[in-house]
């Protein structure tokens, strides 16, 4: 990489990363890493304590098919294989990843949507300092109850991707969020894709199932991963759409329904149904 980092052979930085923690030098002359890309996998580094440890350990729970629990079972669909982690030295620093299947890997041209879910996104043990900056960031958050934080579409007349980034999230308010925000991501040449539409809303509709019946975790901070098939001119190589919760850092063990993630998919979900 020509800003000083040295990866290993076989990992390059992940290509198709629309939101979250990026390479960067830190204070001590350290780095901090960003998402890479292994063969058919994402590795994503841990985070600072305790959210890395948190999110292993949620992949780890649910992944560890010795225990019988319904919950888990349906988890592991809805979220990215998980195969373990895995350590690189990079520019002297020792980095645990995990190592998760990508997502996008079977799309020729995929159009990616991160979508932040809830109406908080600070959980039970926030200090006072990141309560205020997680409401004073997106004070819209409550009302809307989700935040899209990135996304990439595909221009086939231009045979190029449009980028948006947090800032365009960040722009939206609850009047606009659904015509000038969610519908971009479903617009190609000027049409809305209704079929692309449907899937994701019927998958969508699976995991909202799913929370009103789970009464084990609460998920907060958590986004979903939207992706489709943005070359339409030939027959997709597995499947139009996939949706993927993503970004375990602040699960919560509960015994009650996760009302916060609930209010924020079902809007979301009210949304993307009034574009039909
Ligand atoms: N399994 C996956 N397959 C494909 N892409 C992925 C996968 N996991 C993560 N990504 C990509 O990486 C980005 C960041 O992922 P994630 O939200 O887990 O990281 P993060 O650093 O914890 O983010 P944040 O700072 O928002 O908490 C996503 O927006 C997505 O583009
Ligand atoms: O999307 P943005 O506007 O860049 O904001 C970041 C985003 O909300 C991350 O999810 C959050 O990490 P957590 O979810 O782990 O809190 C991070 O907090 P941080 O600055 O405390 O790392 C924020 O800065």
């Amino acid at each position: 990489m020509d800003n000083g980092i040295t990866l290993p052979a076989d990992v390059q930085i992940l290509s198709h990363q629309i939101a979250g923690h990026r390479f960067q030098k830190d204070e001590n002359g350290g780095i901090k890493s960003g998402l890479l890309q292994k063969d058919k996998y994402v590795l994503k580094p841990l985070q600072s304590p305790p959210r890395g440890e948190v999110e292993v350990k949620f992949y780890r729970t649910i992944f560890d098919l010795s225990i019988i629990n319904p919950v888990h079972e349906e988890l592991r669909n809805l979220v990215p294989p998980f195969y373990g982690t895995e350590e690189y030295i990079i520019n002297g620093t020792n980095i645990t990843y995990l190592k998760l299947l990508d997502i996008a890997k079977p799309f020729r041209k995929p159009c990616i949507m991160d979508i932040k879910i809830g109406k908080k996104t600070y959980d039970p043990k926030a200090t006072e300092k990141k309560i205020n900056s997680e409401t004073q960031k997106y004070p819209r958050m409550g009302e809307i109850g989700f935040r899209i934080l990135g996304m990439q579409i595909y221009k086939p007349e231009e045979n190029s991707f449009q980028f948006k980034d947090r800032f365009f999230g960040l722009s939206l308010e609850p009047e606009d969020v659904t015509e000038n925000g969610l519908k971009l991501f479903f617009t190609q040449k000027s049409s809305l894709r209704r079929d692309v539409l449907q899937l994701v809303l019927s998958k969508l509709g699976r995991i909202n199932e799913f929370f009103h019946i789970q009464r084990e975790f609460a998920f907060y901070s958590s986004s979903l991963l939207i992706i489709y098939e943005g070359d339409e001119s030939q027959s997709p190589v597995e499947s139009l759409a996939d949706v993927r919760m993503i970004d375990f850092t602040h699960v919560f063990e509960t015994n009650e329904a996760d009302d916060n993630y609930i209010y924020g998919i079902g809007m979301l979900i009210k949304s993307l149904s009034s574009l039909l």
